[in-house]
């Protein structure tokens, strides 16, 4: 991880240079946003079968049992949606929150109680950083969505939660620095990876940052410790990995697009941003638990 850490350092340097230097012509930060979901972005979950079933040869009832629950989920995050809508989104940012926080901090090593506050902290952290140096674009984005009164949602929620995450997450490093499970160096990478996305939050915007974030530093290395964790599942090739990827991909990129479909057939007129997010939340809470599984015997 610390090797190819290194090396996504540089591609995303160069990708904000880039972005910072050049004008892009409008529609592009979308059109990047859309390609990054399809070619990563979804992939990234649709291994989540392949994963839960890695070391054992699943019979028919733990297949039903697996997909039930998976599907049942789904569901019931959906029908939180309808009913509570402000209450589903909060959740949403918190869960994306953690699950972004143990995605980029889990090579640390690290023990003791705090450590699921500590990955929470660095993902609500990243997530209102953006958003508050971002607020009228975001506030656009969550208004499309008009069950969820955004005005409750606004820039003094985000910097509460920007002060309240760097706080804690500071706070949590130096213990941690202090008991010699992070050292000087990591913290200096890690450090100097949120300064990049700030940089870039500040510099282009917040879909443009989160496209970055999220196509590189999440499904991207998710997908590589995917790939090296069921290997001898699938063999070392690269086309079988893909294979293995490809029907549950196909399928949730049709989820997604059957919410656009849904959203512009009916004149909803909810951002595509909104759709995404509610849509991707329903995905995300099965998807937690299975990558937790990825994510533990590796500590
Ligand atoms: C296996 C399986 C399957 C599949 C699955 C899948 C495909 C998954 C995926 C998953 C996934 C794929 C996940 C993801 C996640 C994500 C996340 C967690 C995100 C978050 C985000 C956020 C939070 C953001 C926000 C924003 C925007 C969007 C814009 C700008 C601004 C902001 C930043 C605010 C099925 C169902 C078919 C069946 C059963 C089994």
């Amino acid at each position: 991880m610390v090797k190819l850490d290194k090396h996504l350092l540089y591609i995303t340097i160069l990708l904000l240079a880039a972005f910072s230097l050049i004008e892009l012509p409008t529609g592009t930060d979308t059109l990047l946003f859309l390609v990054t979901i399809v070619i990563v972005g979804i992939p990234h979950g649709a291994l989540d079968h392949v994963i839960e079933f890695n070391d054992t040869r699943p019979d028919k009832l733990q297949l039903v049992k697996f997909y039930s629950i998976y599907i049942g989920l789904i569901g019931a995050v959906f029908a939180c949606w309808y009913f509570f809508p402000q209450v589903s989104f909060l959740s949403f940012i918190a869960i994306s929150a953690y699950h972004f926080g143990q995605s980029q901090l889990f090579y640390l090593n690290l023990k003791g109680r705090f450590v699921h506050l500590y990955y929470l902290s660095w993902g609500m952290l990243l997530l209102s950083m953006i958003i508050y140096t971002n607020i009228a674009e975001c506030m656009a984005i969550f208004d499309s969505l008009e069950w969820l009164e955004v005005s409750q949602l606004n820039s003094t929620l985000w910097l509460s939660l920007l002060i309240k995450s760097g706080t804690l997450w500071i706070t949590l490093t130096c213990l941690y620095l202090a008991k010699g499970q992070i050292s000087m160096k990591e913290f200096g990478r890690e450090l100097l990876l949120l300064a990049i996305l700030l940089g870039s939050s500040l510099v282009t915007n917040a879909v443009i940052t989160f496209t970055i974030y999220f196509g590189i530093w999440h499904s991207f290395r998710s997908l590589l410790l995917t790939f090296q964790s069921i290997r001898k599942n699938v063999g070392n090739s690269i086309s079988k990995f893909i294979k293995a990827a490809m029907p549950f991909s196909v399928a949730g990129i049709l989820f997604l697009g059957l919410g656009y479909y849904l959203s512009f057939h009916f004149d909803l007129g909810i951002s595509i941003y909104m759709i995404f997010i509610i849509i991707i939340s329903t995905l995300t809470v099965p998807h937690l638990f299975v990558m937790n599984k990825l994510y533990n015997p590796l500590h």
